[in-house]
């Protein structure tokens, strides 16, 4: 992938991938949205899937929703960057618009589960930031997915019986935040992401500014 941008300090640096992981309800669109909201330089992917639109939701904002013949022809056009079944549904990311947004010097925040971010990881993992979030107890997810108000009964109970499952990827990402209350994850998140885009790795016009620099000390 070709990356390249100016970080706020104006010096060059590659963009990254900043992903958020959790079992379901746990808190992930809630932390994008307020990271989408206040950090500046950064671009939601916005996946496709084969799931029915929740109430609030808009076609082309929280997701695309294709059907299945077209999801697919995405697979089959090497259209998705990465794709898994979630919930008995097709979930992917598209590749264009995170390799245009790459190319322009942004960064790109994902809410995909453990396959997509393993998958995301062989394509690219110097690029690859990870955050699982961590709900305080069973009883607090249960409750976060009910007062969500969005999915029956029996979606719930089926995605209280998944998250164990999830979880168990925990030791996957390279960041554990346990989301007690939004304010706190929140900031936590946002430290990560400040703190990952400063690596040293990342800002590709180090050396040229180091270099200018001490031709200012010499001269
Ligand atoms: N720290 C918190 N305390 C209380 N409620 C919270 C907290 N964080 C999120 N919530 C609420 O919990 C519910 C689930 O949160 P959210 O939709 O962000 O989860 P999610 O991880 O994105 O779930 P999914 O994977 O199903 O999309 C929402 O109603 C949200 O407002
Ligand atoms: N591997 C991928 N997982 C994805 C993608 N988009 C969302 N997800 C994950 O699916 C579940 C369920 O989401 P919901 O919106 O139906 O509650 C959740 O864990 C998401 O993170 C994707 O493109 N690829």
């Amino acid at each position: 992938m070709t990356m390249g941008g100016h970080g706020t300090d104006g010096v060059e640096r590659r963009g990254l991938m900043f992903v958020l992981s959790s079992p379901s309800g746990a808190g992930k669109t809630t932390l994008s949205r307020l990271l989408m909201d206040r950090m500046p330089g950064l671009r939601m992917s916005v996946s496709a899937t084969t799931r029915s639109m929740r109430p609030g939701e808009v076609d082309g904002r929280d997701y695309l929703f294709v059907d299945k013949p077209r999801f697919d022809a995405m697979v089959k056009g090497d259209e998705l960057l990465e794709w898994a079944t979630v919930f008995d549904n097709s979930y992917g990311t598209p590749r264009a618009p995170v390799e245009a947004a790459l190319s322009a010097g942004q960064d790109v925040l994902f809410d995909i589960d453990w396959q997509g971010t393993q998958q995301l990881r062989e394509k690219a993992r110097a690029d690859v930031v990870s955050v699982f979030i961590l709900p305080p107890s069973a009883g607090d997810l249960e409750k976060r997915l009910h007062s969500r108000a969005q999915d029956s009964d029996e979606v719930i109970r089926k995605r209280m019986s998944r998250a164990s499952h999830e979880m168990s990827h925990w030791a996957e990402y390279d960041y554990i935040v346990i989301n007690h209350n939004v304010d706190d994850a929140f900031a936590e998140v946002q430290s990560i992401l400040k703190a990952e885009r400063l690596k040293r790795e990342r800002r590709t016009g180090l050396v040229s500014f180091v270099r200018g620099l001490q031709g200012q000390l010499q001269g």
